[in-house]
């Protein structure tokens, strides 16, 4: 069985950028493949649901074009999908496999639908009845109320308004409220039942607003559709960030310290699930929002507090709160969350029995769970995650009370985050930043120090000469800030241990010349081409952590690193041992022109505007003017020992 295993955890913070929302995503393609005209889709997520989605309508003859990263164009097919007859696989996508027997029933075809084992366990009755009150022809071919499905070509009435339930998934309203303008016909909509998980019935009307059908909502009741609404495209779309991706990171920056900022999703959002900040907040964690992005810190004094709060409307955040709530002052109380047990698993169940793993007591029953903190959690505890996303990257929360957490088959995150953990490491690898001028010794003390505690390292420097020798290669000026911004943001270098490559081609050597050193520092000063590099080498901050060296590494690339040491040395120093370090290598050199060529450089790399050489007030300033390499590292580990928990 795989597995990944999760490092103690101490702290969390940092910056993620969020991937598009599943919800969005899954809506958009289907609303742009059943609109009049050709929609671009921007940001769409890439996972298993949305692959799910982009397959079932390509087979249903929908032309969709990649046009870039996390772009398409859907040629939109006005109402009527090309392939009358198909056999469609939808894995255990709901937001896939509910919204298409909608549509399908009403597109004059005959289509068979399956999907993996557990969507075959999902209930999907209460949309086949709504189905059926209109004529529309669905057979289930294993058990009755649930997947595998078939439909046939039917003469579909409105005349009477369809009573649906709303009280075991909001996406059988959402299926229903997105197929019925295709009828063509007046269509009314009323609940038989309490409708559960509204903020989901909010996207579907936003969306379908954006592509040109009004519905008039009486209350939560009543929906009604008036007669000879069309799909129209809107030309482009731009899918949000996922809300409920958000909470994971939230979570953490509210139990790691913070601050952990996401970009994607904000105060602007149409996502419901954008409330489980307020509930962090109501937990005593420290939440600021913008527009588009949100930022969450621990509370300013003591631990989260205990809660006791209806979920209903954000079931799948409400999963992140249920391990916040090992973090709690007290036992935790999540209500109205009756949906968990028809989810990817049976989460009330599934999410009990993990929680206990790790020492909470759980009680738990039909629609609520009660969690209450352990003192300590249980180190080593194997996590099973029953092939749910959402119970894989809530549990990895748990790693954060500093234990080592086991997480069985972590490659169920694939459904709506493939690179969950590798996001995850981002906010919570300990990193050491080293900074300091040419020749300080930066490079020397961080290889050293990354060997000892068995460390990831960045020679971000290296990026830049890269860089500069890749502009160089390519005949672009280091001036031609757009070129050469285009070059580092496409860098085809690759690290192998010693050896790093251009394009395949070992340059290793090449880039350590004195030439490609100037070049380095002249591109270094183009705000453009630092922007390009940014993502690059935060991407490098992996467990079980991160020593990276250059000049902005504590100001800028990772200004939540829990050690800054600045490095520097005089410059008559510095110039002996470059001095040095090239003798050894057989290269002439001699002292003058290289401190003269130094002095510019720190000149240089001092003055400019963007991440200039400067240290930080937090930094520790450590001139090894005088040290040895050996007590430099020792200091360096000194203080990594000191601030890193
Ligand atoms: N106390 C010391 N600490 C670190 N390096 C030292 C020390 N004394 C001598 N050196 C030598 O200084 C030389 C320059 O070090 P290094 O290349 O690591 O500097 P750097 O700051 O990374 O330079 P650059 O920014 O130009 O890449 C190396 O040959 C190193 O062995
Ligand atoms: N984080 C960084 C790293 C490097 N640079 C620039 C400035 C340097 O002059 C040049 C080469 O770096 P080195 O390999 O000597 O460390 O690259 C920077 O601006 N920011």
């Amino acid at each position: 069985m795989s597995f990944l295993d999760l490092p103690p955890l101490h702290r969390a913070a940092g910056l993620i950028r969020l991937p598009g929302s599943k919800s969005i995503s899954n809506r958009t393609l289907l609303l742009a493949a059943l609109a009049a005209g050709d929609t671009e889709i921007h940001d769409l997520l890439d996972s298993d649901d949305t692959r799910v989605m982009l397959a079932s309508l390509r087979q249903l003859g929908i032309d969709i074009a990649p046009i870039g990263p996390d772009s398409y164009r859907v040629k939109g097919a006005g109402g009527v999908f090309p392939v009358k007859e198909a056999s469609l696989f939808l894995g255990n996508a709901g937001t896939a496999f509910r919204p298409l027997t909608a549509a399908l029933a009403l597109a004059g075809g005959r289509y068979t639908l399956s999907g993996v084992p557990r969507m075959h366990e999902r209930p999907i009755g209460d949309l086949v009845d709504g189905l059926r009150q209109i004529g529309a022809a669905v057979d289930y071919l294993e058990n009755p109320g649930y997947p595998p499905l078939t439909l046939q070509p039917a003469a579909i009435r409105l005349d009477r308004p369809i009573r649906v339930r709303g009280d075991v998934s909001s996406q059988f309203l959402t299926a229903l409220l997105m197929a019925l303008p295709l009828s063509g016909q007046a269509a009314v909509i009323e609940m038989s039942t309490e409708l559960i998980s509204k903020p989901y019935i909010e996207i579907t009307l936003n969306l379908m607003a954006r592509f040109g059908v009004k519905v008039e909502r009486q209350g939560w009741e009543r929906f009604s559709i008036s007669a000879g609404q069309r799909y129209r495209s809107p030309g482009t779309i731009h899918v949000e960030g996922d809300a409920s991706s958000a909470s994971y990171f939230l979570a953490a920056g509210a139990i790691g310290g913070g601050p952990v900022r996401v970009e994607g999703v904000g105060r602007d959002s149409i996502q419901g699930d954008v409330a489980f900040a307020a509930a962090l907040e109501a937990m005593g964690a420290r939440i600021e929002m913008g527009a588009n992005w949100m930022e969450a810190r621990s509370p300013a004094h003591g631990k989260l507090k205990a809660f006791d709060l209806d979920l209903n409307h954000i079931p799948d955040a409400a999963m992140t709160l249920a391990v916040a709530a090992l973090f709690a002052d007290g036992p935790c109380t999540l209500r109205n969350i009756a949906s968990w047990r028809v989810k990817e698993t049976d989460r009330i169940a599934a999410m009990a029995a993990e929680l206990r793993k790790v020492g909470a007591t759980v009680e738990e029953d039909a629609d609520f769970i009660r969690v209450v903190p352990p003192a300590s959690l249980t180190p080593s505890a194997s996590i099973a995650t029953y092939d749910d996303h959402r119970m894989a990257m809530c549990l990895s929360l748990a790693a954060l009370g500093g234990v080592p957490v086991r997480i069985l088959e972590p490659e169920c995150v694939a459904k709506t985050f493939p690179d969950y953990f590798e996001r995850y490491a981002e906010v919570t690898a300990p990193v050491i930043a080293i900074d300091g001028p040419s020749a300080s010794g930066k490079g020397t003390v961080a290889a050293r120090v990354a060997t000892t505690l068995g460390y990831h390292m960045l020679d971000s420097g290296a990026l830049y000469r890269l860089t500069a020798l890749a502009a160089r290669k390519a005949g672009v000026a280091w001036e031609d800030e757009a070129a050469v911004a285009a070059i580092a943001a496409a860098l085809p270098a690759e690290f192998e241990g010693e050896r790093i490559l251009l394009s395949g081609e070992e340059v290793s050597e090449a880039i350590r010349s004195e030439e490609m050193g100037d070049g380095a520092s002249k591109v270094a000063a183009l705000p453009a081409v630092r922007a390009a590099l940014l993502a690059r080498q935060r991407a490098y901050r992996r467990w079980p952590g991160l020593v990276a060296d250059g000049r902005d590494m504590g100001s800028v690339v990772f200004p939540w690193a829990e050690c800054k040491v600045f490095l520097t040395a005089s410059a008559e120093a510095r110039a002996e041992r470059r001095h040095k370090q090239l003798i050894a290598k057989g290269v002439p050199a001699k002292i003058t022109p290289l401190l003269q060529d130094l002095r510019e450089r720190d000149a240089r790399d001092t003055a400019r505007s963007v991440a200039p050489l400067q240290k930080c007030a937090e930094a520790e300033l450590l001139d090894t003017s005088n040290l040895s390499i050996e007590q430099a590292v020792a200091a360096v580990l000194g203080c990594a020992r000191e601030r890193i928990h």
